[in-house]
């Protein structure tokens, strides 16, 4: 299995048999709206989608948990079922949010890392019309970036660390072939102690075998789990094309689409000719792999670094929120972005968009940036590539240990040497 890492400065292995088991309770209880099973419920912390987040007591633990309250179709699925003629097979339930709240459980149960949020215990009653998902609490809150007047809230030693966390969680989901399709600054949450960083928010996210790169499970193995993520039911190889995530941290291959209009006038409407430089949508979708998370990773470096995100549609724009989502789509396909004289709550300078002094952050800092937003997702770094930049790696005593430690995949045995074979030879 691999490694569970602590933490920020030093990571250390965290043994597979110290792992908590994760719980499956199908007995689901409400005792008073107050308590459900054994954990009572405080107030709600969190809304999203999908469901209702709330700060739970275990009652006979007196731990303090997080649990997330789903309903397993929501009013937007019964309408989506109502216009199907046919009887509601397994395949008609993708896309439903009960598809997504199991989609989010396979993952959680598989995925077991200090930068990614614990699952504890799955309530899933057949007979109830809710499934609950009692996990870690991160009680630290999510990274907040921007102040009221759209300025960088964290320093820059700060959003490195967060960047570094987030990295290293992600390049352990990618390696087990899971793209999490929604990474952003809401996603991100601190420890209790504020030390670490977690991914949160499985919901969206999708298992491709293609894309998996540690060894393929067997029967016997610790993560025989991982069995439940190849299903073709569950993880659709089309799932990958559906614009799914949030607008501004959307890839350009995420958001692509082909503008026959644009390519035959050189233009498709005022507003998009006002707003478009010569860069142009190519007129074949470039493919959608986890290098979308590399660029929603780059977006929230970049809100960390400046308060702001790179591409958002200027009031000018004048548009219904229809359109302004297309004109935003456009600028992500085709604008360059700007940074701002400085960045960082401390102002340091960027040298602006294309530093010239190797020697400054400011280089280092957007010279990365500019790596990890290219358009074509084939160009973008991948994480193991990104970890090794100076400025992440600034802070760390001893960057080779870290880079080792923090690598999803097992250290590869060193080759044997000659003095072994000697050895060997003179018994
Ligand atoms: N483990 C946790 N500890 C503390 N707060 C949490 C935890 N998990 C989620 N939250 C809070 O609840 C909110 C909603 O949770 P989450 O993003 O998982 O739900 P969702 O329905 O999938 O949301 P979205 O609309 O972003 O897809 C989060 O933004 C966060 O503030």
């Amino acid at each position: 299995m691999p490694s569970c890492f602590s933490s920020l400065f030093g990571a250390a292995a965290q043994p597979a048999d110290q792992l908590r088991e994760i719980k499956t309770t199908t007995r689901l209880e409400l005792h008073q709206g107050k308590r459900i099973n054994q954990y009572r419920r405080g107030l709600k912390i969190g809304t999203g989608k999908h469901g209702e987040v709330y700060c739970c007591t275990n009652e006979r633990t007196n731990e303090i948990v997080a649990m997330k309250i789903v309903k397993r179709s929501g009013p937007r699925d019964r309408l989506r079922l109502l216009r199907r003629s046919h009887q509601s097979s397994t395949s008609d339930r993708l896309g439903t949010t009960e598809n997504s709240i199991r989609k989010e459980i396979a993952i959680m149960k598989v995925c077991r890392h200090v930068h990614l949020v614990e699952l504890f215990e799955v309530i899933d009653d057949p007979t109830k019309d809710r499934i609950c998902i009692v996990m870690e609490h991160l009680s630290g809150g999510q990274v907040q970036w921007a102040d009221e007047n759209d300025k960088p809230l964290l320093f820059l030693d700060q959003t490195r660390r967060i960047i570094r966390d987030v990295i290293v969680g992600l390049e352990y989901l990618h390696f087990h072939g899971i793209i999490h399709r929604d990474i952003k600054p809401a996603n991100l949450m601190w420890s209790s102690d504020r030390s670490t960083i977690k991914i949160i928010d499985f919901g969206v996210s999708h298992f491709s075998p293609s894309e998996r790169m540690a060894p393929v499970p067997n029967r016997n193995s610790l993560h025989h789990q991982f069995k439940a993520l190849y299903d073709p039911l569950l993880f659709p190889a089309s799932d990958l094309l559906k614009r799914i995530g949030t607008p501004a941290f959307l890839a350009p291959e995420v958001v692509w689409f082909f503008d026959p209009d644009k390519e035959a006038s050189g233009t498709s409407s005022d507003t998009l000719t006002s707003l478009t430089n010569e860069n142009v949508i190519p007129n074949q979708r470039p493919p959608v792999t986890k290098a979308i998370d590399i660029w929603s990773l780059a977006v929230t470096f970049y809100c960390l670094l400046f308060g702001r995100t790179p591409f958002s549609v200027p009031p000018s724009a004048n548009c219904n929120a229809h359109h302004s989502e297309f004109v935003l789509y456009n600028l992500i396909c085709t604008h360059d972005w700007d940074v701002g004289e400085t960045m960082g709550a401390e102002q340091v300078p960027t040298g602006g968009r294309r530093p010239k002094d190797p020697g400054h952050d400011g280089y280092t800092v957007i010279h990365l940036l500019d790596q990890m937003l290219q358009k074509d997702p084939r160009r973008r770094p991948s994480l193991e590539k990104i970890k090794k930049n100076a400025w992440l790696l600034r802070d760390i005593s001893k960057p080779t240990k870290w880079l080792r430690d923090t690598a999803p995949t097992p250290p590869l045995p060193k080759p044997l040497s000659l003095a072994w074979f000697r050895q060997l030879n003179s018994v």
